[in-house]
């Protein structure tokens, strides 16, 4: 699976665990900054080239990374086609994908573990989407809303 990374400096070393990880794993990587540290960085935009790459690319998924992973998944989901989940335990992510077809996710590098950051990203980038009607039904009513 292709999956594309936007990080601020509080999530920069927790991104570069997640993309050996997860490169180790078999998946394509793609990274969407920060490139380098810098504690004075802002995550807008890292988060936002992270969330249109996951929109242009069907399939693919997103991980968002920051202190807490609020302002990452706010900023992700301002783009048209994200759904961005704050995941901060493995069931909250593996609910991101069953029942919200979320194609990025949320998650704060300084709220976990490196040991708990993995897991809870390894269960969302496994998890597959229910596919069932009432969550269907709901995600449409989102995109209609977003479409008006
Ligand atoms: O929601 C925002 C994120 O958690 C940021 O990573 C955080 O606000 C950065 O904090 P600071 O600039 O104090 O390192």
């Amino acid at each position: 699976m292709r999956i594309h990374l936007g990080t601020d400096h509080a999530g920069f070393e927790l991104k570069n665990e997640v993309a050996r990880h997860l490169s180790e794993a078999g998946h394509e990587v793609i990274d969407h900054g920060a490139h380098v540290y810098d504690p004075q960085d802002d995550y807008p935009a890292f988060c936002i080239a992270a969330a249109e790459a996951v929109v242009a690319d069907p399939g693919s998924l997103g991980i968002v990374i920051g202190g807490s992973g609020n302002g990452e998944q706010i900023a992700a989901n301002k783009v048209k086609g994200a759904r961005c989940a704050l995941a901060w335990s493995e069931e909250t992510a593996r609910l991101g994908r069953e029942h919200n077809n979320a194609n990025l996710m949320g998650i704060g590098g300084r709220m976990h573990s490196l040991e708990d950051a993995l897991k809870i990203i390894d269960a969302f980038v496994a998890t597959p989407f229910s596919e069932d009607a009432r969550h269907e039904r709901r995600i449409q009513q989102l995109a209609d809303y977003e479409a008006k």
